[in-house]
């Protein structure tokens, strides 16, 4: 399986973003993409994962899963914001993940341990700290099987120990063939990655 994004061009309303940006990530590999305060690293994972439109370029999956129609079907993203209610419970905001993406993997209960905090299944999303809410949201990764992770910032609120913990995530991940892209400052605690730095001008690949 590869992904590859092919001359991508983005704007945000009237503003050009990047140009010309191509990048290839395989199977087994992370590609980290870095760069300063709105170089574009958000509006690139989104232009990718399907969630805003770019003004040229195409995004292909190469020998992805069957299944996947799009590219969307096939990857997991998870932006800044966690896609959790705080009325629900974290059990019922992960069931609810669990059935809307199908291809369950995970149980939540083996999900939520697997992120550390089995024991706040009960309680409402909103009573989490800002580190466990995003700990949870990893878990929504866990859930169901998606071969592809697009993950902006992913470890921003996170302690070390649970930094750790996502590094491990990706890796297993990664064993089993599937492929991330990534988004972030922080330096990552993945052994097979490889970075793809945005810098001011516009062109760029990886
Ligand atoms: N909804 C929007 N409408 C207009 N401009 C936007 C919108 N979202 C982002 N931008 C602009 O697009 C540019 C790129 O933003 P983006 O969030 O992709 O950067 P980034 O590299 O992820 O930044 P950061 O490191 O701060 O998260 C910025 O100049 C930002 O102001």
């Amino acid at each position: 399986m590869r992904l590859i994004a092919e001359r991508l061009t983005a704007s945000r309303g009237s503003e050009p973003i990047f140009a010309d940006l191509s990048l290839t990530v395989e199977a087994g590999e992370a590609l980290i993409v870095t760069g300063p305060n709105g170089i574009g690293k958000s509006t690139l994972l989104k232009v990718i994962a399907g969630l805003l439109k770019a003004d040229s370029g195409i995004v292909t999956l190469d020998g992805g899963p069957q299944e996947a129609e799009t590219l969307a079907e096939a990857c997991h993203y998870l932006g800044h914001r966690n896609g959790m209610k705080r009325e629900l419970t974290v059990a019922e905001n992960l069931g609810f993940w669990q059935r809307f993406m199908a291809a369950p993997a995970l149980g939540v209960e083996e999900a939520a341990d697997a992120v550390g905090l089995a024991t706040v299944l009960s309680l409402p999303y909103g009573y989490l700290s800002a580190g466990q809410q995003r700990r949870i949201a990893m878990a929504r990764l866990l859930v169901s099987h998606r071969p592809i992770w697009i993950l902006d910032e992913p470890t921003a609120a996170l302690d070390v120990a649970s930094e750790a913990r996502f590094g491990g995530m990706v890796e297993a991940h990664l064993r089993t063939g599937g492929l991330a892209l990534i988004a972030t400052h922080q330096p990552l605690a993945i052994s097979t990655q490889r970075e793809f730095a945005m810098t001011p001008g516009l062109t760029v690949s990886a």
